[in-house]
């Protein structure tokens, strides 16, 4: 199978694979690389290849790799034993050069060796994984890598659940559910592609009492036409109108309230017109969410959490040492030894929280997993801004205080503020108006050249590919747990770390 890999590896000369176990450049290219200094470290240093190999690090800043001296212990100053192997380094058709500094030596890639060889495992390994038809779990979903490149078997049998996205209906998709998007998206992809089972899930705001008001409103300024046409941002137009008018005429507020507890008591007319609602805006974000070349194997909600499950959530706590009575009435947990606050679990009026809809909303998904596979998940993200730190945090600890079977496999992947994202023309933001305007944007800049524009086959097709790109790899370039400025510019540069320069 990977003899064409092999003779063309061997074109570019022997390497030491065979001492080191977990080097596989047959699957991975890079590990060619590392193998070559590792053999060029034995014969300088005669350190074993093993433990040369293991010290060759790709998170080099300087070059593609580095290697530090002193964790040898050799005999010697570090120094004179890295300017020793740097003295002793001799291109190759896999290193091209050398540079020592210190107790380092860096090194840098032969790039022709390295694009022949990264391209040659990429054609060889998907044909295989097709023709097998094994290309491991890449099947199963829609949008991930049909190649079985970038593949490994590490996490086979392992099950697990993310959440991520999660916006809410009849309010903007903002910054945070985008970031959420893209996060969740990647660590799906992730784990995929090292072999878990992965169910990706979107947990959407679907219920409480702003529906009740907006229902009031849709009486007072609902079309049936613009809702059919963009019911996102319709339901969000109606939401703001009868937000306003409740300001002035406080009444809309008790009819809201009124409209609420039907939908919460079951009143089929009341529910009819929120499934419609729901109904139109999830078939709406399949078809953004699809132009991103993402899906969901769930669309959960706040609303699919019964009455039952939270109380039977609720009753796992009642008796615990850690709940207190409010004087209303109101059941309240203390955390606070564990540094979390006291919050509020059950209203007095016993109407449930956002925090007791997620305590019991996990138990489901363990409960559901159970049933399905013969055993819980083995781990459960949820890609969830920092601002909610606290909420996920108190949650995880009052599952696993109620004797939560499932609490130690979750975990909050948090993540920092996208300031200043909106489209051009207003302020709330919405993602397919984004996501088209990364798409306009981009076809100006091409159409800047336009000798050059002509010569593109399909170039919406193009503008459209690179927008998205664009957007995508802003938001990964900064670290995870940071802040960062959205800018258009930098978006959709094709200078520096951008996904247009990527693409
Ligand atoms: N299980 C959760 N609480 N997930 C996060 C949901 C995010 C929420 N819909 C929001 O927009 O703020």
């Amino acid at each position: 199978m990977t003899d064409h890999i092999r003779s063309l590896v061997a074109t570019f000369g022997d390497l030491p694979s065979n001492d080191v176990p977990e080097a596989d450049p047959l699957r991975n290219p890079l590990d060619a690389f590392r193998l070559d200094v590792a053999r060029q470290l034995h014969s300088s240093l005669d350190i074993p290849v093993e433990k040369a190999f293991e010290a060759v690090s790709t998170a080099s800043k300087v070059a593609d790799f580095s290697v530090a001296f002193p964790r040898f212990k050799l005999p010697g100053k570090p120094n004179d034993v890295a300017e020793k192997a740097y003295r002793d380094f001799q291109p190759s058709a896999y290193i091209a050069e050398a540079s020592h500094q210190g107790a380092f030596v860096h090194y840098k890639v032969n790039h022709e060796t390295m694009a022949k060889l990264t391209l040659a495992t990429i054609t060889e390994l998907s044909s295989r994984g097709e023709d097998k038809g094994d290309a491991p779990s890449a099947s199963k979903s829609k949008g991930s890598i049909k190649s079985a490149y970038g593949h490994n078997e590490s996490g086979k049998g392992q099950r697990m659940i993310i959440e991520f996205s999660s916006p809410n209906i009849a309010k903007p998709f903002h910054a945070g559910h985008l970031r959420s998007t893209i996060i969740g998206a990647f660590l799906s992809n992730l784990y995929e592609a090292n072999g878990w089972y992965v169910e990706r899930w979107n947990y959407l705001g679907d219920w409480g009492k702003q529906f009740g008001l907006l229902a009031v409103g849709w009486e007072r300024s609902g079309d049936e036409a613009k809702l059919k046409e963009d019911p996102i941002k319709h339901l969000y137009d109606v939401y703001v109108e009868v937000n306003a008018a409740a300001e002035a005429d406080p009444s809309l507020h008790e009819k809201a309230r009124v409209y609420f507890k039907g939908m919460e008591d079951g009143d089929e007319s009341a529910l009819a017109l929120w499934r419609k609602f729901r109904d139109l805006s999830i078939a709406k974000y399949e078809e953004t969410y699809a132009r991103l070349n993402i899906h969901f194997d769930v669309y959960s909600g706040e609303s699919q959490v019964t009455k039952q499950s939270i109380s039977s959530a609720l009753d796992a706590v009642r008796d615990s040492e850690y709940v207190e009575r409010a004087e209303n009435g109101a059941m309240l947990i203390d955390l606070t030894k564990y540094k979390l606050e006291k919050t509020v679990i059950e209203r007095a009026d016993g109407t449930a929280l956002y925090i007791s809809r997620d305590l019991a909303e996990a138990k489901k998904r363990w409960n559901l997993f159970k049933e399905k596979y013969g055993a819980g998940f083995d781990k459960m993200i949820y890609v969830v801004a920092s601002q909610q730190d606290l909420h996920l945090a108190q949650f995880f600890k009052i599952l696993d205080l109620s004797g939560f079977e499932g609490a130690k496999a979750l975990q909050h992947v948090n993540f920092g503020m996208v300031l200043g994202m909106s489209t051009r023309k207003g302020t709330a933001v919405f993602l397919d108006k984004i996501l088209e305007e990364a798409q306009e944007t981009m076809e100006s800049i091409m159409k800047q050249n336009e000798d050059r524009y002509k010569l593109i086959e399909d170039p919406q097709r193009v503008a459209y590919v690179l927008g998205e790109s664009g957007v995508k790899i802003q938001d990964l370039t900064g670290k995870r747990h940071l802040n960062y400025e959205f800018s258009w510019k930098r978006c959709l540069s094709n200078e520096g770390d951008t996904g247009v320069f990527l693409q």
